[in-house]
């Protein structure tokens, strides 16, 4: 059996998911919602296939062959230390992305502190919960250090319509995963205040490299991120308004009110690669950006004549 901690948007797509590939699934929710009833998400407009026990009850973890993980990254570590004695010494994966404000380290870090004994691997990569229910063809990153698990996993995990490409770099696939979401808010804002596709090409590929530095940086091969956890959901997230942070940078942009209680992740990773970055001398001049306009200290005019004005250097 396969078991999914998360019953929002892309836990409970990745359990139909598996479901209708003959998998076993248990979609364990911190409030069931009714949803054990109903068979529907109040986030998807897909029917719960019934090979799915959806349930509230934690002991339930206790017989899986793995467990996704598919809560928000800054919660992450909160509920692995929750269901600790269930998690203990299984195969865990990640299917969250972000970078944890209080110890400035990816969803694999926080599994590997969390639960020494259980084998740690991240799931990433372009793909929106709806289109994964739908049964849409999507290719994710599987990323595990230890290449025998990994398989192990890429198995278990693929789909008729859902493809893993497997890698042994956990930081590269997770700062991928990240980042990207902190492009497309900066994206986001450059469509919502009309400075046009041009700028926002630009801000993708010169966020790109500073996605590429920072993971070099800490330790990740930076070809990785020219992979589906990468570049694939820079593309993805940077141009859908599927996306919440592209959506959150829209409204950024175009000075629309922010819903202070709808947070996107991106924003509080915003403020750890600038942490990140200062610590370690990284030029990061996007991302940073992108931290000032979420925590609205500076305007979209303020932003753009800051990154307008900076020294010419080489590509
Ligand atoms: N939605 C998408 O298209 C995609 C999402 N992802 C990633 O998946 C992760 C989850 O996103 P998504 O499913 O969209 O988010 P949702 O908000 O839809 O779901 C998050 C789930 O986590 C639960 N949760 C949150 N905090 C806690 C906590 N402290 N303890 C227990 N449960 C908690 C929520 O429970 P409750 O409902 O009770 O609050 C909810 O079931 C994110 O990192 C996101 O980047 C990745 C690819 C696609
Ligand atoms: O990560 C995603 C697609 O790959 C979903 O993006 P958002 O979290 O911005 O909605």
């Amino acid at each position: 059996m396969i078991a999914v901690v998360g019953a929002g948007a892309f836990g409970t797509a990745l359990a139909i998911s598996l479901a209708r590939d003959g998998r076993a699934v248990t979609l364990l929710a911190r409030d069931l919602r009714g949803m054990d009833q109903t068979r529907r998400s109040p986030k998807l407009d897909v029917a719960i296939p019934a090979n799915v026990l959806i349930t509230d009850d934690a002991t339930q973890l206790q017989s899986a062959e793995c467990v996704l993980m598919a809560v928000p990254a800054q919660s992450l570590r909160r509920v692995l230390e929750t269901h600790h004695d269930q998690l203990a010494n299984k195969r865990i994966v990640a299917c969250c992305k972000g970078i944890d404000l209080e110890t400035l380290t990816g969803p694999v870090a926080s599994i590997s502190a969390t639960l020494p004994d259980a084998t740690a691997a991240i799931l990433t990569g372009p793909s929106f919960a709806d289109d994964i229910a739908a049964g849409l063809p999507t290719a994710l990153t599987l990323a595990c250090a230890d290449d025998t698990a990994g398989r192990a996993l890429q198995q278990t995990l693929s789909t008729a319509n859902l493809r893993l490409y497997r890698t042994t770099d956990t930081i590269g696939a997770e700062l991928g995963g990240a980042l990207k979401n902190v492009i497309a808010i900066a994206c986001g804002v450059a469509i919502g205040a009309g400075l046009g596709d041009s700028a926002r090409a630009a801000l993708m590929t010169r966020g790109f490299a500073e996605m590429q530095r920072l993971a070099g940086a800490l330790g990740a091969d930076p070809q990785t991120l020219t992979g589906l956890s990468g570049l694939g959901d820079l593309a993805l997230t940077c141009t859908s308004t599927l996306s919440r942070n592209y959506r959150r940078g829209l409204a950024l942009g175009a000075g629309d009110q922010i819903d202070a209680a709808a947070t996107v992740e991106g924003a509080a990773t915003s403020v750890a690669v600038t942490d990140l970055g200062q610590a370690r001398g990284i030029d990061l001049p996007v991302c940073t950006i992108v931290a000032s306009l979420c925590a609205q200290k500076i305007s979209v005019e303020t932003a753009l004549q800051t990154l307008l004005s900076r020294p010419l250097k080489e590509e």
